[in-house]
């Protein structure tokens, strides 16, 4: 039998999940319902007449794994090859990454040099952790926070200062409550299945999907890129996306359609929008972070809703701050603060260093990007809505002078707050997500979850999510 399909949410996640679908002849109509006036989601990028480039959200994907080259396989199939901006693995931006630890810039280590010498902030080679976390037990607990995992077994300096500033540099979020398990699932599966997570990356775990490389991601593993950008900005591949599904006969794109509420209706789903227009849909694929879905969700899927609930999402406060010359005193991809530094400075981004293609045309000027708040935002800068711009922008240009000893002013400024935008997998997030999942196929509810909220919340993660989604649906495609 042919399906409507409607996808709740116009986010990459979403514009994924109606790309499977619409190669699938099983799917008679596909209505994709996004709440704001354009697709794309965090993926937004700012456009100057200049040819200058900021990005509000991820400005780089990483091309490894196969949830790296299954994005790139899309890249290639909406003919954005000649659009690709790639970082090479001997790009300084993909050597250098620094730490601002007591007051200093630290750069972190890297290469058989970085692991066997003692280099600040650390007091002791790496080597020395790496070498005894070989002979540490393995844990007993089904889940535990990434600092508790870090600090057992590879100790508490490492946990305090790299470990907690990663969690900053990908999730926002506290190392002390996020889940090693759900976020950084290789290494909980390396201690898991080797014993130990330093021979489990040595031997490699050799599960995960298979996903044939096209030409594009073959070039990506050959010339060992890092990570990859767009001319336009990561925005453009949204848009292309949004352009070839709008070539889709099957395929309706609306914008501005906010879900109020979803209801069974004699097998399907009744979904009605916030300006009173109601449709009708075989099986919804939601996108929405998860909290937006519990609220649509009808009340009788009460312990759906509260699992739902309890996946928190954190605000991040991005300010982009353009400058006159090339002002820093390193140069690399950027640097972390770790939390016992400052909790409400998450890091700095050197945007100008991995793609001085997005400067503005004539002219040398230097692009950052000050990302702060997280987990750590309300205890900073008090609710998200009481916080004035002129607030987030001094702190931002104050974190560049201190930090990198920059005392010009920018020429140029954009301070976005992003409101719940990168969801928090805590302790236990793999217990919820399989309850949820229990109770969707106990209860038949045509319902698939898709989307950051669940598997992974980087842009490959999110891609891929859309991808299984429609592939539950239709089989592979
Ligand atoms: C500041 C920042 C930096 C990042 N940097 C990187 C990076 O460098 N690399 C990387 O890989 N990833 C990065 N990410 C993560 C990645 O960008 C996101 O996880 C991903 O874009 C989320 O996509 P999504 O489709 O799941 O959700 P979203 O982008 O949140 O899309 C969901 C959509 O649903 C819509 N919606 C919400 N409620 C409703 C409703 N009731 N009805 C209809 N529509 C609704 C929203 O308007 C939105 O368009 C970053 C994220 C942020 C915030
Ligand atoms: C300071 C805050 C943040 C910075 N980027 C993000 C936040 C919250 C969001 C983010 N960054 C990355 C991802 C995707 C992860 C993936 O699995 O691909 C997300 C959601 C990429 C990333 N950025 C940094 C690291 C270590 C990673 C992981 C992947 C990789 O190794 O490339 C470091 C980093 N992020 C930020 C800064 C200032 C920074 C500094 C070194 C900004």
């Amino acid at each position: 039998m042919q399906k409507v399909v409607a996808v709740l949410g116009g986010g990459i996640g979403g514009l994924s999940a109606c790309h499977h679908l619409s190669k699938s002849p099983n799917v008679s109509k596909i209505v994709l319902l996004e709440r704001s006036g354009r697709c794309g989601g965090w993926l937004s990028s700012i456009r100057r007449d200049d040819g200058a480039v900021f990005e509000q959200g991820p400005r780089g994907v990483r091309p490894a794994g196969a949830v790296g080259r299954n994005t790139l396989n899309m890249v290639s199939e909406l003919g954005l090859e000649s659009e690709i901006l790639p970082v090479t693995k001997d790009h300084v931006a993909s050597k250098n990454r620094f730490l601002y630890v007591k007051g200093q810039l630290h750069k972190m280590p890297s290469g058989p040099g970085g692991v066997v010498r003692t280099i600040p902030p650390f007091s002791r080679p790496i080597i020395q952790s790496v070498l005894k976390e070989i002979l540490i037990r393995k844990g007993t607990e089904e889940d535990e926070s990434v600092h508790a995992f870090v600090s057992r077994r590879l100790g508490s300096e490492l946990a305090n200062i790299a470990i907690d500033s990663l969690c900053r540099g990908v999730f926002a979020g506290d190392s002390r409550q996020l889940s090693v398990r759900s976020c950084f699932p290789l290494l909980y599966e390396a201690e898991r299945s080797r014993g130990s997570i330093v021979l489990g990356m040595l031997m490699g775990s050799g599960g995960g999907p298979k996903v044939v490389p096209s030409d594009l991601a073959k070039r990506a593993s050959t010339e060992s890129w890092t990570q990859w950008s767009l001319k336009r900005g990561m925005q453009a591949f949204p848009e292309a996306l949004e352009d070839t599904l709008k070539r889709r006969e099957r395929v309706e794109l609306h914008h501005h359609a906010k879900v109020k509420s979803l209801n069974m209706n004699s097998g399907g789903w009744e979904i009605k929008l916030d300006d009173g227009v109601s449709l009708k849909a075989d099986h919804v694929i939601s996108t929405l972070p998860a909290s937006e879905l519990a609220s649509v969700l009808p009340p009788a899927a009460q312990p759906l809703l509260e699992e739902l609930r309890a996946i928190a999402l954190v605000t991040v406060a991005v300010v982009n701050l353009e400058y006159e010359g090339f002002i820093l005193p390193v140069t690399g991809f950027g640097h972390l603060v770790p939390s016992s530094e400052d909790p409400g400075l998450l890091g700095v981004v050197y945007d100008s260093v991995p793609f001085p293609q997005h400067n503005r045309s004539g002219g040398l000027t230097t692009r950052l990007t000050v990302m702060m708040g997280g987990a750590w935002f309300e205890q900073t800068f008090g609710h998200p809505d009481s916080v004035t711009k002129q607030t987030l922008l001094d702190r931002a240009t104050q974190a560049v002078t201190s930090h990198l000893g920059v005392n010009s002013q920018p020429v140029w400024s954009y301070v976005g707050l992003l409101k719940n935008c990168i969801p928090q997998y805590h302790l236990g997030h793999w217990k919820r997500l399989e309850k949820m999942r229990q109770y969707i196929s106990n209860h038949n509810l045509p319902l698939t979850l898709a989307g950051a909220s669940y598997d992974g919340v980087s842009v490959n993660d999110v891609i891929f999510s859309g991808r299984t989604a429609a592939e539950g649906l239709i089989g592979k495609t």
